[in-house]
């Protein structure tokens, strides 16, 4: 009788009359009949695939598998003793993970609730699965909502989870063998799998963002920290690349995030990331809506360094983008110059990089090298360098290499003459030459023999000082990690006086800051009173003469308590005339 009803009731809403029921039901209703040819009035059993469809669609879901464990055994033990069923399915509707009591396993198999049944609308008719799949969105089909006869005493409440990049991923479901009559009675059961989704949404995120910085939100600030509503992954330019469900629903009523950059959905921009972490009072982490409404907000610094992201492949032009990329953030003229550099690494054309002290020209030097696959590395201090150091530095070189002579400017003049030599007794090897003064003075001031210097110049690159680079919020988080590890973090006070200093001593500067910080922060933040006095710096350039009298005239020893190189030490005393004691 309840079946001949059911039969009766299809036909009717497939002449157009609503039933009264969720309105997707009526539209699976009418895809069953329409779109797929099924009978209402057949009885057709659960659908199983066979055991190699079984494995083949497991080991496709696998990592959705891992990623959703928890979220189903914590939803599992919320309803226990109520004879509620857990099912996973892939994105085709096939159950690849399941959570049920052992007491009723034959009944749940035959019911179809079990692992291997597939439950695509296609095939099972109007499901909870199914209608979750077609719609994208949280469903209950309860009862005789099903389309087929078979499945109108079960049950059914599904929620969808997509991957980050929001494709479909998977379907979470609760079901139950028998249930009270009323729908609602099941509005608890969608509260609690639509929850479990969003967990294992926000899993996943985290799990495939590790590399990334992660904005998470939430309307109260009580649970920002513990249990967030919505994420997004950005790269370092600010971009979104990864976001779940809820935040595309937050953020822009359900349109792809993908590729948008932050700014232009928040009132907020990636540099200002490191305010939102968890350091500072949730309540002052607000973040403004582009609809003029608010949420808190919970940055998470990326835990290890970032992918590169040009020329993604493994071709040698990746590594060479790699390398020589990861030097810099967003940065125009470092940009400029490392697009320079990356076309020039695999030629044999010398190069002289100027730049301040302290501003990466030997760092620079050694990633050219690297992205040119070119063989051995010799590395010389030229100042002071005397005929025989080079030699040494050069007996066991042969075949193609690339020579780095660091501080070219301070070569003494009878060195000079030997280089020129050398070079011709190596022709495979390329010179980069590093130098602080500008190349006008190199050979203008003597600094150089002409025809040396043209030699070693067939191109110059030009680093520019860290006070005119347009990331230095970027190298903070590069530095930090480096120096100091990955727990390390700066409270947005800290952070905002290193942004502010001039750096005279550039990125070499910022790293001997980060160091005295990070051990004399008592935790794992570095507050303002950790960070060393900029007089600090400054009187250390000021005091040379105390320092070097202090360390009975060591280079070395000055140069350490300095926190600069030997040479840098051995230029600033002839700059400042300064002479040691008899
Ligand atoms: N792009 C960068 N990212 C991170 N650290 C960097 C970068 N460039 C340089 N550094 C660090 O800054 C310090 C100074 O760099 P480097 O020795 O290359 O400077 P330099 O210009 O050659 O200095 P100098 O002229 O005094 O010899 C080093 O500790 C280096 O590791």
């Amino acid at each position: 009788m309840v079946e001949h009803h059911h039969v009766e009731e299809i036909a009717q809403v497939l002449d157009g009359h609503p039933s009264g029921r969720d309105s997707y039901v009526d539209a699976s209703w009418r895809r069953c009949v329409e779109l797929y040819g099924m009978d209402p009035t057949r009885s057709d059993p659960a659908h199983i695939v066979t055991d190699a469809e079984f494995r083949a669609h497991r080991e496709q879901a696998d990592w959705m598998i891992g990623a959703a464990r928890s979220g189903l055994q914590s939803l599992f033990r919320q309803v226990a003793g109520q004879n509620y069923v857990l099912l996973l399915t892939d994105a085709k509707g096939v159950c690849v993970d399941f959570f049920g009591d052992d007491l009723f396993l034959d009944e749940l198999r035959r019911a179809g609730l079990y692992l291997g049944s597939n439950w695509s609308e296609e095939l099972a008719g109007t499901c909870g699965v199914g209608a979750c799949i077609v719609t994208g969105e949280p469903v209950t089909v309860h009862q005789d909502d099903h389309f087929g006869n078979a499945h109108t005493l079960l049950s059914c409440t599904s929620a969808p989870i997509f991957d980050s990049l929001g494709q479909l991923a998977a379907v979470l479901d609760i079901s139950l063998l028998r249930s009270p009559s009323p729908k609602s009675s099941q509005n608890l059961a969608m509260s609690l799998v639509t929850a479990a989704a969003r967990r294992v949404e926000m899993a996943n995120l985290m799990a495939a963002s590790r590399r990334e910085w992660v904005l998470r939100f939430s309307s109260s600030p009580e649970f920002l920290d513990v249990d967030p509503e919505a994420a997004v992954s950005l790269d370092g330019s600010g971009r979104v690349i990864g976001a779940t469900r809820a935040a595309t629903q937050m953020l822009s009523r359900g349109d792809s995030l993908i590729g948008r950059r932050i700014d232009t959905l928040l009132g907020l921009s990636v540099d200002d990331l490191p305010d939102l972490m968890r350091d500072r009072p949730t309540e002052e982490r607000v973040v403004a809506l582009g609809d003029g409404g608010a949420v808190f907000g919970h940055a998470i610094a990326p835990q290890a360094p970032r992918r590169s992201q040009t020329n993604q492949g493994s071709t040698s032009r990746h590594a060479r983008g790699g390398v020589l990329s990861a030097l810099a953030g967003s940065d125009p003229t470092m940009g400029r110059l490392l697009a320079q550099a990356e076309r020039l690494a695999p030629t044999h054309v010398p190069l002289l990089i100027c730049g301040e002290s302290g501003s990466g020209k030997t760092k620079l030097a050694r990633a050219i090298h690297m992205a040119s696959r070119r063989g051995g590395f010799v590395s010389v201090d030229c100042a002071g360098a005397q005929p025989e150091d080079l030699r040494q530095a050069l007996a066991a070189q042969s075949g193609p290499g690339t020579l780095l002579l660091r501080h070219i400017e301070d070569l003494p003049t009878d060195t000079a003459r030997v280089l020129a030599g050398l070079l011709d007794a190596h022709p495979d090897l390329r010179p980069i030459s590093t130098s602080a003064t500008e190349p006008s003075d190199l050979v203008s001031q003597e600094r150089l023999p002409a025809t040396l210097y043209f030699r070693l110049s067939g191109s110059v690159l030009d680093i520019p000082p860290l006070r005119e680079r347009q990331d230095l919020g970027w190298l903070l988080e590069r530095l930090l990690r480096r120096h100091c590890g990955g727990e390390m973090r700066l409270t947005p006070s800290a952070r905002a006086e290193l942004l502010a200093r001039e750096w005279p001593g550039n990125l070499r500067e910022l790293g001997n800051v980060l160091d005295v910080a990070c051990a004399l922060a008592e935790s794992t933040v570095i507050d303002l009173p950790d960070l060393p006095d900029v007089t600090e710096t400054r009187d250390k350039e000021q005091d040379l003469e105390a320092i070097l009298d202090a360390c009975d005239w060591n280079m070395a020893r000055a140069a350490r308590r300095l926190g600069v190189n030997r040479s840098t030490v051995l230029r600033r005393i002839r700059k400042q005339a300064l002479r040691a004691p008899d």
